[in-house]
């Protein structure tokens, strides 16, 4: 089939890529003029596992190009995915001028019948607000379908390829069958292709989003009281997760659920709720506890020091907003970051892949180091943000020769306390 995705993110690049991967020619299409030539010169312009292998097999294949022409995409695909950004609005709402922008320019672009995609995770009742941008100029017949993107990053490769559903919203027989069409080789083990009307659609990406961020923020503060009350939330946490109701996954306690969806988009159904006269107090308790938490290391911090951070050397390990990824947006090493440059620490960092964007957004206020071990160099305390791979084993020996003092402060619990303690180091880490 032939497919044009417009805006090559996170979400629109693994997209047009894993499309193309099947068989369907695609034209990715990006207001972004240096990502675009960077995108034909054979480059990825994003750390996502995998992506590159798929992403030179397509190029080569003839399957995958770019361009910065919206008409030329509009020709190009019979589907148009939409894959823009809906970033926060000052209100906490979804911002959807990047949406109805290019729905606008599509229908006055629009010559024959195309089905128009909607990826991006948008408010409910956002895709009659695109048919109606498109409906103002367009004089051929069009559908627009909700179709939420549920991977996520780290594993947006098989996430898209292997997807455990997948939700189309449309009203069309026309566009269900097109959309069934295209998915099919990607629900070859059985999973399930939904269909269901567009504001279902839509608010099941948001009630998803929502509810892991709840499920994270529960286990946050169970984490907290175990702290108040000498628990271990490693072993509650084990012991609810072994129930299949409860479940294993997403309930590691930590320093606040970052990156690019969770924040915006609890915020966003919220707003969604008040703007319809209801008032999600969960979602509202779920903000609160998350901005919390992800300072929840620096009362420690200071308490250690005895309130007088002035001067002191933290080393900073992590700085995306998890592991396997270059994005730092609502990253929690960027807060702590923030409030302990206010309280006048020298802060060294390193990240495998996420130096290069904050340096992007920090400049010099911090150092960069090349290699974890350089980070700890005259040491005061190290603080663990992200839980890359790398840091689960360190040499612990060789990290007391280099810092000024062994003390650990890990918002991720990577160490086993009395294995850390045995080292010789001081180790605060979260609800143990
Ligand atoms: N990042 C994720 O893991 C993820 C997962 C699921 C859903 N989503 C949702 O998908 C949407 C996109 O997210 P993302 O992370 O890929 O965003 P992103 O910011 O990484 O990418 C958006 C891209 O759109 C381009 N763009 C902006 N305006 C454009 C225009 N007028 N024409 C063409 N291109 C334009 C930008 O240059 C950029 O390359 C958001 O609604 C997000 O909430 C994101
Ligand atoms: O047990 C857990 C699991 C996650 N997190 C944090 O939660 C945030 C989000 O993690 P994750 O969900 O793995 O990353 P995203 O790539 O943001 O993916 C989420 O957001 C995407 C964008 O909407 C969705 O498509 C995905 O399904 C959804 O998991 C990160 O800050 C994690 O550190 C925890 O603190 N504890």
């Amino acid at each position: 089939m032939k497919i044009a995705v417009i805006g090559t993110g996170y979400v629109g690049l693994v997209t047009g890529t894993c499309l193309a991967e099947t068989g369907n020619e695609v034209l990715c299409i990006d207001i972004d003029q240096d990502k675009v030539k960077q995108m034909q010169a054979g480059e990825v312009p994003i750390y996502e596992p995998h992506l590159d292998v798929l992403f030179e097999r397509n190029i080569k294949a003839n399957r995958l190009k770019f361009s910065t022409n919206l008409e030329e995409g509009l020709e190009h695909g019979d589907i148009i995915f939409l894959a823009l950004p809906t970033p926060e609005d000052e209100d906490g709402s979804a911002d959807l001028k990047y949406i109805l922008g290019v729905a606008d320019d599509i229908g006055k672009l629009i010559k024959d019948y195309k089905v128009i995609v909607d990826k991006s995770t948008v408010p409910v009742g956002t895709s009659d607000k695109v048919k109606a941008a498109i409906a103002k100029h367009a004089k051929v017949d069009f559908d627009v379908v909700s179709n939420p993107e549920f991977l996520r990053e780290g594993f947006a490769v098989d996430d898209f390829l292997k997807p455990e559903r997948i939700v189309v919203g449309s009203s069309s027989d026309r566009a269900t069958a097109l959309m069934q069409k295209l998915y099919k080789p990607y629900v070859r083990s059985g999973n399930p292709i939904i269909i269901m009307d567009e504001k279902s659609a839509e608010l099941t990406k948001y009630a998803s989003n929502s509810f892991l961020a709840a499920k994270i923020t529960f286990m946050n503060e169970i984490a907290n009281f175990c702290e108040k009350v000498g628990a271990d939330v490693d072993k509650v946490r084990i012991g609810m997760g072994t129930d299949s109701r409860i479940g294993k996954r997403f309930l590691f306690p930590g320093i606040g659920y970052g990156g690019s969806c969770f924040p915006k988009d609890v915020k966003a159904l919220h707003k969604s709720g008040l703007d319809n006269n209801y008032n999600f107090k969960i979602l509202d308790a779920v903000i609160n506890v998350n901005a919390r938490q992800k300072l929840v290391l620096i009362p420690k911090i200071e308490s250690h020091f005895n309130n007088d951070l002035k001067g002191k050397n933290i080393a900073v390990w992590g700085l995306a907003f998890k592991p396997e990824t270059d994005d730092i947006r609502e990253a929690p090493s960027l807060y702590m970051i923030d409030a302990l440059l206010e309280a006048g620490c020298n802060i060294t960092a390193f990240d495998p892949e996420a130096m290069p964007n904050v340096k992007r957004k920090l400049g010099d206020k911090i150092n960069f180091a090349d290699s974890m071990y350089d980070a700890l160099k005259n040491a005061d305390a190290l603080i663990i943000s992200t839980e890359w791979s790398i840091f689960r084993t360190p040499d612990f020996s060789k990290m007391k020769t280099v810092m000024s003092s062994p003390t650990i402060f890990d918002g991720r619990n990577l160490y086993d306390v009395k294995d850390v303690k045995n080292e010789g180091f001081k180790y605060v880490s979260i609800g143990r």
